[in-house]
């Protein structure tokens, strides 16, 4: 087992009633590796993803994080791991709630954690804001006051308000703009770099696949056909 095993998925299982989404899918991840899921629209990514963080329970099958088994880990129990496991999903104004303005959406899991102190968590907030790109003064809009890329943006600053060590990122880049989506994924590979995160990257882009990750495993109706 590497040093650096961040995520280990094994015979994972995913069921909605009657339909098998997910069908005995096996991979790992390293701390500062991509590894990309890649497949046709149905072939199970999404529910993998939502599987790896807990928020669709498995039928069956493994999720080994840092070392721990979630799978048999109650919603409590979980609670205090959840941050080091972070999503960022497509819709980036569905991410972040309308009524709240965006350095609110970022303090937010700092406060939930107990580590929001009122002399530098705006400070803390502002870092984070330039950390991916905008500028402080974005923190007092509200998301439909920003555009999908900036939108997102902020969605990544309040992932990595919470500490995490594995991003889950189910086709972030697919509602944007073309002419944004490299600026977003260079800003993801500058992170990477900085923190040493893990991405589990959902595309159903090659081409963007193939030069962001690391490595791919392609999914077919479930199962892995190749990685
Ligand atoms: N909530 C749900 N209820 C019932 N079936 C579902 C649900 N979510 C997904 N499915 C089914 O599970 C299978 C896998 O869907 P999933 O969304 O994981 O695939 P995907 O590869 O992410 O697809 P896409 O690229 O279109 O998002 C599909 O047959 C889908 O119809």
């Amino acid at each position: 087992m590497s040093d650096d095993l961040l995520l280990d998925v094994r015979d994972l299982v995913v069921r909605y009633g009657p339909v098998t989404a997910v069908d005995g899918v096996s991979f790992s991840l390293d701390a500062g590796e991509t590894l990309a899921l890649s497949g046709p629209s149905g072939c199970g990514k999404s529910s993998t993803a939502l599987a790896v963080l807990q928020l669709r329970r498995p039928a069956a099958g493994h999720v080994r994080f840092e070392g721990r088994e979630l799978t048999n880990l109650s919603d409590s129990e979980l609670r205090p791991l959840r941050p080091r496991l972070q999503p960022v999903f497509q819709d980036p104004y569905g991410t972040l709630s309308p009524r709240h303005r965006i350095r609110d959406a970022i303090a937010e899991p700092l406060k939930v954690q107990g580590r929001w102190h009122p002399g530098d968590g705006p400070a803390r907030v502002a870092e984070l804001l330039d950390r991916v790109g905008l500028d402080p003064a974005y923190g007092d809009r509200r998301p439909h006051e920003l555009s999908g890329g900036q939108c997102q943006r902020a969605g990544i600053a309040r992932a990595l308000a919470s500490g995490p060590r594995l991003l889950v990122l189910d086709e972030p880049v697919s509602s944007l703009d073309p002419s944004v989506r490299a600026g977003v994924l260079n800003l993801l590979a500058d992170l990477q770099d900085d923190l040493g995160l893990g991405y589990l990257f959902i595309c159903h882009d090659r081409a963007v696949v193939r030069h962001f990750a690391d490595r791919v495993v392609e999914l077919r109706e479930g199962r892995v056909t190749s990685g």
